[in-house]
């Protein structure tokens, strides 16, 4: 029997437990569980279609489940309580293009029943004052993103539901995205990101959770994810003189090219495997040491290495 949690005992901002979702016959969400606690930034994946947003949609309460339960900040989703404890962030945020960002931020911060006063500083905050005066339909993506998260910031959230948060964001503005959720984060907020750039919250998420087909397949910390999937360490040699024939003949693993070999092992005989490309001597000039990355643990639980 399901035992269901009780947030105010837990602590945590968002639970979801057992919670299923059909559209007509299809069964687009199946017994997904998973909380999230204050403060704590994790990254939603999965293939397209896998229920990453449909998922949201419940937390938001623009949907309602077939079975299992929801409690964002102790309250049931769509409730007053509830939107003003969350915040959404959609991949494509629209907004009224004749208005100027001033104009837009002021009116959600009216309807959200957050002090305009605060406006100003959050659109300094996220880096568009200097366009504030200006309409919305000459803006850029980047800038229309910033000003999404200028509408998350507004209310300071209990939970952040960002969608897509950086697609469509060059660099600088993915780096700028991140450092205002890191805050968000380290003012209490749970921030839930679905993504498909994987490099990026890898680096800058504290938990991450892949979905597939409907089911959480994984939910944990990088290191923990790591460490059960038991994937090989990757470790680069490059040989002396530009030729890995004798390292290779010594060593084995695969040729990458004329001049570096690829050898696979595991992280318990990673000392072994680096003694004995010592003892090589100067036949190897320079050793790459590459763990699993989140793209490898990301196709080990999501399915794609197995058939
Ligand atoms: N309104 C709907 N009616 C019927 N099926 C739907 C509806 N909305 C979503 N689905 C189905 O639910 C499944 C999950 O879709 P969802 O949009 O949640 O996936 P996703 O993980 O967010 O994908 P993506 O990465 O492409 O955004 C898909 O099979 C989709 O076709």
């Amino acid at each position: 029997m399901t035992e269901h949690k009780n947030p105010s005992e837990t602590g945590d901002a968002l639970i979801v437990d057992g919670l299923c979702k059909r559209h007509g016959r299809v069964q687009t969400l199946e017994n997904v569980s998973l909380a999230l606690k204050p403060g704590e930034r994790m990254a939603l994946l999965g293939h397209n279609g896998a229920g990453k947003t449909t998922l949201m949609k419940l937390i938001l309460g623009l949907w309602s489940p077939s079975a299992g339960q929801i409690s964002v900040a102790g309250a049931v989703p769509g409730s007053s309580e509830a939107r003003r404890a969350s915040a959404y962030l959609p991949e494509a945020v629209a907004f009224h293009r004749a208005l100027t960002g001033r104009e837009q931020l002021t009116l959600f911060a009216r309807l959200a029943g957050a002090p305009v006063k605060s406006v100003d500083g959050l659109l300094e905050r996220v880096g568009v004052a200097d366009a504030a005066d200006r309409r919305i339909g000459t803006w850029s993506k980047g800038m229309r993103q910033r000003l999404g998260l200028a509408q998350v910031l507004l209310g300071k959230p209990r939970i952040a539901l960002l969608d897509e948060p950086t697609s469509g964001l060059d660099p600088i503005s993915r780096h700028d995205l991140y450092a205002i959720i890191d805050e968000m984060a380290q003012h209490g907020t749970a921030v839930l990101i679905a993504s498909h750039a994987l490099t990026e919250v890898e680096a800058r998420t504290d938990r991450i959770a892949i979905m597939r087909k409907g089911r959480v397949v994984a939910d944990d910390t990088l290191a923990r994810l790591s460490a059960r999937a038991e994937l090989p360490i990757r470790l680069k040699l490059t040989a002396q003189n530009d030729d890995a024939s004798e390292v290779h003949a010594r060593l084995g693993g695969k040729r990458i090219n004329g001049a570096s070999v690829e050898l696979l092992c595991s992280p318990e005989n990673k000392m072994e495997r680096l003694a004995h490309i010592a003892a090589l001597g100067d036949l190897v000039v320079d050793v790459e040491m590459a763990p699993p990355s989140l793209e490898d643990l990301y196709r080990h639980y999501s399915g794609e290495d197995r058939t």
